[in-house]
């Protein structure tokens, strides 16, 4: 059954907003009585001083690592996807908050390494297991900026034009509500090593795009994407 969990990260700094209380899985705001510090209201009114709760299904407080942000959110749903079921992760929140550090990571420290990294990890230790199984793992890397599709993994259809680098992907509607990404390049990752290159690949060549006026992966969502491909070796039937 589809679900959908939400979970909140605090990211840590130097000078931080003391008006808010976590209890357990709700985050408490207070917004205090203070003129520059006002909400809009639904009728279009000012509010101040008071307090309201958000509730999620799990809080990471500033102090929390990669790893434990990877065990709480990720771990189920990619155990779950090698099982057979479509699941996303996805990263949301206002620039600066920390979404390409959770989903990217660091790249000058492994202990920082992020969601996308350690899931490419995850799926390769858990497919060795399965020797009964022919397996292909497949990637793309697809980038939305200033509502078109560009393939971040296709170099080679490259375009000289600043503001579109890359090559264009076209979405149209598919059948039963589907969504096809007509263009969108699928890359074969035989082992982790090769995954966890063009998982690089894709993340550099956004941010190539980017000049000093134009901080393209701060203004574009980016969508990585695995795709398993399963056969029993004594079987022609192909499970995706
Ligand atoms: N949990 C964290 N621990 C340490 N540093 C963090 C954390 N979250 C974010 N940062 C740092 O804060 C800065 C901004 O984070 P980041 O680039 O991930 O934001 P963003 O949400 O992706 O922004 P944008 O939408 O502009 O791309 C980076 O220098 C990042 O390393």
């Amino acid at each position: 059954m589809a679900q959908i969990k939400t979970y909140a990260r605090l990211k840590p700094t130097k000078k931080a907003y003391n008006g808010y209380v976590i209890s357990k899985n709700v985050l408490t705001m207070h917004i205090p009585d203070n003129k520059d510090f006002v909400i809009l209201g639904p009728q279009n009114n000012l509010r101040s001083n008071f307090s309201y709760d958000i509730l999620f299904t799990n809080i990471f407080g500033c102090e929390a690592s990669q790893e434990e942000v990877f065990d709480g959110v990720a771990k189920d749903i990619i155990q779950n996807f090698l099982n057979g079921y479509n699941g996303t992760i996805f990263a949301y929140g206002q620039t600066g908050t920390g979404k390409t550090y959770t989903v990217e990571g660091n790249t000058n420290r492994y202990s920082t390494r992020g969601l996308a990294t350690r899931a490419l990890s995850m799926i390769y230790q858990e497919l060795e297991k399965r020797s009964d199984q022919h397996i292909s793992v497949y990637l793309s890397y697809l980038e939305i900026y200033q509502e078109v599709a560009y393939d971040l993994l296709n170099p080679a259809a490259r375009s000289t034009i600043p503001i579109a680098p890359f090559a264009r992907v076209t979405v149209v509607e598919g059948p039963r509500g589907s969504c096809i990404l007509r263009g969108l390049s699928l890359h074969l990752a035989a082992n982790e090593e090769i995954a966890q290159m063009l998982l690089l690949q894709g993340q550099a060549n956004r941010k190539v795009a980017e000049t000093p006026v134009n901080q393209r992966s701060s203004r574009s969502h980016a969508v990585f994407t695995v795709y398993l491909q399963v056969r029993k070796h004594d079987s022609d039937v192909l499970v995706k």
